[in-house]
This record gives C-alpha cells, sequence and structure tokens, in this order.
C-alpha cells in the first residue's frame, strides 16, 4: 500500500473547496493534497475551474465551502498576502510606471524590511535572474521575455512557499517558450518552491509537472504522475482529452476471472478489469493508446479489427497512421519514426493489441 503522505510536511492541502459564482459552480469538491517542493500543473479545458482554484489558494476569491492549508497551516479565510505565497499571471500583471528594481523588492517592502535588506535582496535577485542591465527602466521598455524574468524576480523574492502561475507562458511566443519551460523548471528544482501552474496546454503540463490534476467541469477526473495519467487513464473523459488514445464505447457482454468482454461497433474485446466489477450489460468505454496498437498482430491476441489506411502523418520521431472507423470515427496507430513504415495510405491492415494494454474506464461514457 503506498505510504499516506505527512500532512505536516504538504505544502498544500485543499478539502472538499466549493466556489459558486451565483448558482453556477466553478469548483466542485476539489481535494489535493501536494508534498514539498512539487511541480504541480492544473490542466483542463477551458472553463473548467482551474484559474477559480488557483484564486482560492491565493485568497483572490473566497470558497463556499472546504478548507485550505498551506505548509499544514489552515489559511481559508487569511489575506492572499498572510498565506506564504507568489503569484504570477499570464500578462504578468507589472506596474508600469515602476522601475525594475523598485518592482522587484515591492515584496519585502509590504513585509516592512529593513531598507538595507531591501537593497541587498534586490541586487542579488536582479543578478540571479540576469536583469541588473535593466534595473532602472520601466516594464514597457521591455521584451516578453525580460517582463517574465521581472515578473519571476518579483514572485520569488520574498522565498514563498508557494509559487501560484497561472498560464505563465501564455503570452510568449512559441520560439521562447520552451526555453523559459526548461529555466523554469530548472528554478523550482533549485529553489524547491512548489510550483501550482495553471494550464490548458498538455504539452506544458505533461513535460513539467511531477504531478498534473487533470480537471473537468469544476471537479478532479484524475491526478497522478503525467506517466499515470497518459498510460492509464481512468476516465472516458481523461483519454478522449490526452493526445494518443483511442477510446472504445460499447456494453459489458461478459466477464471471465480478471476481464472483461466489451462489446462495440468494431467487435468484442477483451479489457482487464482493474477495480470496481462492472454490472453485465452496463455502458463502457475503455481506451488504448496509438503505440499498443500493432499492424501484425501475434496469433494469441484476442483483440483484432480490420481497417483500412486513411492517412500517414509524419513528425519524425513518430509515423502516425490514421485508420478510417466503420461508424466513421478513426484508430490512430503509431510508429517510432525511424522504421520503415508499417502502411501505405489506401492500404488494408489487421490491427491488434495486447489484452493488458487496454485501460477500462470508470463510471459510463458519455
Ligand atoms: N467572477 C466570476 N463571476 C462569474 N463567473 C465566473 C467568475 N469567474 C469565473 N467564472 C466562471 O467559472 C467557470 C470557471 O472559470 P475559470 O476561470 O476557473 O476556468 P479555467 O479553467 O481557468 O478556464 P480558462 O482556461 O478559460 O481560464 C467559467 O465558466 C467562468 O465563466
Amino acid at each position: 500500500m503506498p505510504e499516506a503522505p505527512v500532512l505536516a510536511q504538504l505544502d498544500l492541502e485543499l478539502r472538499n473547496l466549493r466556489k459558486r459564482f451565483g448558482s453556477f459552480v466553478a469548483v466542485d469538491g476539489v481535494s489535493l493534497q501536494i508534498a514539498k517542493g512539487q511541480f504541480v500543473c492544473l490542466l483542463g479545458p477551458s472553463g473548467c475551474g482551474k484559474t477559480t482554484t488557483l484564486r482560492c489558494i491565493a485568497g483572490l476569491e473566497e470558497p463556499d465551502d472546504g478548507d485550505i492549508l498551506i505548509g499544514g497551516r489552515e489559511v481559508t479565510r487569511d489575506a492572499p498576502w498572510q498565506r506564504d505565497i507568489a503569484m504570477m499571471f499570464q500578462d504578468f500583471a507589472l506596474f508600469p510606471h515602476m522601475s525594475v528594481a523598485k518592482q522587484v523588492g515591492f515584496g519585502l517592502e509590504m513585509l516592512k524590511r529593513p531598507k538595507a535588506e531591501v537593497a541587498r535582496r534586490v541586487a542579488e535577485v536582479l543578478k540571479a535572474f540576469e536583469i541588473t542591465p535593466f534595473a532602472d527602466r520601466k516594464p514597457a521598455s521591455l521584451s516578453g521575455g525580460q517582463k517574465q524574468r521581472v515578473a519571476l524576480a518579483r514572485a520569488m523574492i520574498t522565498e514563498p512557499r508557494l509559487l501560484l502561475l497561472d498560464e505563465p507562458i501564455g503570452a510568449l511566443d512559441y520560439s521562447l517558450r520552451e526555453t523559459v519551460m526548461i529555466e523554469l523548471k530548472a528554478l523550482q528544482r533549485r529553489t524547491g518552491i512548489s510550483f501550482i501552474w495553471v494550464t490548458h496546454d498538455q504539452n506544458e503540463a505533461f513535460s513539467l509537472g511531477d504531478h498534473v490534476v487533470v480537471m473537468n467541469h469544476a471537479k478532479i477526473e484524475q491526478q497522478g504522475s503525467p506517466e499515470d495519467i497518459l498510460q492509464r487513464p481512468r476516465t472516458p473523459f481523461v483519454a478522449g482529452f490526452v493526445q494518443g488514445n483511442n477510446v472504445f464505447r460499447g456494453t459489458i457482454a461478459g466477464m471471465v476471472r480478471d476481464q472483461a468482454l466489451v462489446r462495440t461497433a468494431l467487435g468484442e474485446f477483451e479489457v482487464p478489469l482493474l477495480g470496481a466489477v462492472p454490472t453485465l450489460g452496463s455502458a463502457a468505454s475503455f481506451s488504448v493508446r496509438a503505440e499498443r496498437l500493432r499492424p501484425t498482430p501475434e496469433a494469441a491476441w484476442h483483440n483484432r479489427m480490420t481497417l483500412t489506411c486513411q492517412t500517414v502523418e509524419y513528425f519524425g520521431s513518430v509515423r502516425r497512421y490514421i485508420l478510417a472507423r466503420p461508424d466513421g470515427e478513426v484508430i490512430k496507430l503509431d510508429q517510432f519514426g525511424a522504421e520503415p513504415a508499417y502502411l501505405r495510405v489506401g492500404e488494408e491492415a489487421v490491427l491488434g493489441w495486447r489484452t493488458e494494454d487496454g485501460m477500462l474506464h470508470e463510471g459510463a461514457p458519455a
């Protein structure tokens, strides 16, 4: 059994957090435990409640119900500056009339630290973020990447326990994003401060996060390591939301030992039973990742179907085949890009997969 996290060592805990705007429920019973020094990504489609959750943690929204603990201390009704957090927004929210040095020192001045200490720390932080040459400049004269460094320096100077980031690289050019992501990940590791990073971009979430929290319709659908979520999606929503899954819908037609037989429009497939045993005849869905399918299944594999290759996309590291399903949907098959191609457009293939590569979902499919 996995060890329960030691509560005093949690950087953040949310207990059954709820937030309504009028009759609209934006956050619906969100519970979360974040150990020390984690890079956490809140991932989900637009409007699923990520930003509202983050704003509740920051103290910018008051939850209707539930508790927020930071570093083991209950802060649900505390003001933002009493929470040992800092925030960084997509537009960086820099003060337009303040010099870079002044805004970087702002947090320490608010905490009424002695002038000499503020000056020393500002000099250190400007140097660490390589923005010393801009110390006297106003934000308007800085590039996007420079503004971002200033915003980060301003957030990090108080050495908060949590840094809350809302789509922090959304405003940067694509060419800059990868470099900034590498820098931010290194900064998080170096400082040991937990980052809570809101994004709707799964590449960002899976490449940065130690822990990814997938939200949909105000609730957490699944949380875990990137590998957990990519390889073992537990709900039809997560399977459909993350890239690379083939989702099958049908009904439970039988159960043998530790396997369910799922009847779909494409045939009957065996899927391992992991959790609760489903009712015979109930609606069910499962997924198989595109790289788990094979164009020449072994004789012993039960799961197979004959389809025609519609398109081949080549991404360098991966070759992706799109095969037409009779129900109008498609099947994705991925192959390592350096290998000779499996199939050509128009070619028919028998695709198959090992039973253990199917993932039966919890809850009925939509
Ligand atoms: N102050 C508010 N008043 C009314 N409704 C709000 C308010 N703030 C957020 N909402 C609604 O709550 C829902 C969740 O919003 P939230 O900003 O948390 O979503 P999100 O997942 O961060 O989305 P996005 O990625 O688009 O920012 C949305 O439907 C939004 O319209």
